[in-house]
């Protein structure tokens, strides 16, 4: 007879591997510039995550970081840095160099710069299938022709003889997306994505985004200023400042029930969509300091600092009613009461 299981039942199905995996991951230029400083975060198959933070506090870099795109002056560390499996810290140029398209992808915040001015994108998005073997070259034509048509490039045949300077900002965001769908990454990187484009092509790129997430089951690792922008796209929001994640949860956490003040300050920065008046809007005081400088870093400029934030290095707690809602905040560990969110 089969003896009893000792195992206990298990009520959820275990997650699915991580697409990308960080576990306290230090990124400098030279020997003393920290811009991202042990930062933990996990990114599962086909989830949406977004960076929020000022300027400087290390978002680009810890994009950067995973494509392998960073100057030689940078140095990396980490206890875990893994990407569709393969460990980054490991890697060396050439592996992290192959690990562009198939493993991670990017979208920038000025497609021009993601497309060389003299070739034609035809022959820029034929380069990118360099793998597959297809002789006549018709097949790959044939794809590349679909992925433009799906991302509602007008045209798509007579626009492969096109140069990048003949289409528009938006049209051209549009087929650094159809060039994602032909990749198909397990990871991709939108930096500023929709910041070039006015709200009609941020709705439609914001759209395609997500049907790339539904129909190519591509994860996707956004940064944006437009706190908008990152509830209407993202499942799961990390809050940035001085090179380490102050507060991470999910979209509808971070924005109903944000903890550290650092992000409720963000929040305050923020212009409403409806005027309410002649306000002022507020600002942080004071600038991003050197990561590191201190145990918290956002303790200098800090409405509600305590004696033991620049005593204590604040510690990781988890946060409030939503799962998976942590922040790195004496107070926000302290405090029961919390503060007023936003509607995501
Ligand atoms: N190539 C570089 N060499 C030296 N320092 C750099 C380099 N790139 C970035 N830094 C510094 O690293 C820190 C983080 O910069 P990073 O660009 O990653 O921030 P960010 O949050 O992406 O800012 P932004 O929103 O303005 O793009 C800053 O202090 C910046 O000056």
């Amino acid at each position: 007879m089969k003896p009893p299981s000792l195992e206990p039942p298990s009520a959820e199905p275990p997650l699915p591997a991580p697409v990308l995996d960080m576990r306290h991951v230090s990124v400098s230029y030279g020997a003393h510039v920290p811009a991202v400083l042990g930062v933990d975060l996990t990114i599962r198959p086909r989830e949406i995550v977004g960076i929020i933070g000022e300027s400087g506090s290390g978002k680009s870099t810890l994009a950067h970081s995973v494509l392998g795109l960073l100057p030689k002056t940078a140095r990396m560390s980490g206890t875990r840095f893994n990407l569709a499996g393969t460990d980054i810290l490991k890697a060396d140029r050439t592996a992290l160099a192959a690990l562009r398209g198939p493993a991670a992808a990017m979208i920038f915040q000025n497609p021009m710069t993601a497309f060389s001015p003299i070739h034609t994108l035809g022959r820029q998005l034929t380069d990118l299938l360099w793998r597959d073997r297809d002789p006549s070259g018709a097949q790959k034509r044939a794809r590349i022709v679909a992925a433009l048509a799906e991302v509602g490039i007008p045209d798509p045949v007579g626009r492969l003889d096109a140069f990048p300077f003949q289409l528009s900002g938006g049209m051209l965001q549009r087929v650094a997306i159809a060039a994602a769908l032909l990749m198909q990454p397990a990871l991709l990187i939108a930096d500023e994505p929709t910041t070039a484009l006015d709200v009609t092509m941020e709705a439609q790129i914001l759209h395609l985004m997500r049907s790339l997430r539904e129909r190519a089951g591509v994860s996707i690792l956004i940064i944006s200023h437009h706190l908008g922008v990152i509830a209407e796209i993202c499942d799961r929001v990390a809050v940035m400042y001085a090179g380490r994640i102050v507060e991470e949860g999910t979209v509808e956490a971070i924005f109903r029930a944000p903890r550290h003040p650092y992000t409720q300050a963000l929040f305050a920065c923020e212009p409403a969509l409806v005027p309410t008046g002649m306000r002022r809007l507020p600002v942080i005081a004071g600038e991003v300091p050197r990561p590191g400088a201190s145990l918290c870093d956002f303790a200098s400029r800090c409405a509600v600092k305590a004696a033991r934030c620049v005593e204590q290095a604040p510690p990781w707690t988890r946060s409030g009613e939503f799962p998976g809602h942590h922040v790195r905040c004496h107070g926000s560990a302290l405090s029961g009461s919390p503060p007023s969110g936003r509607t995501p």
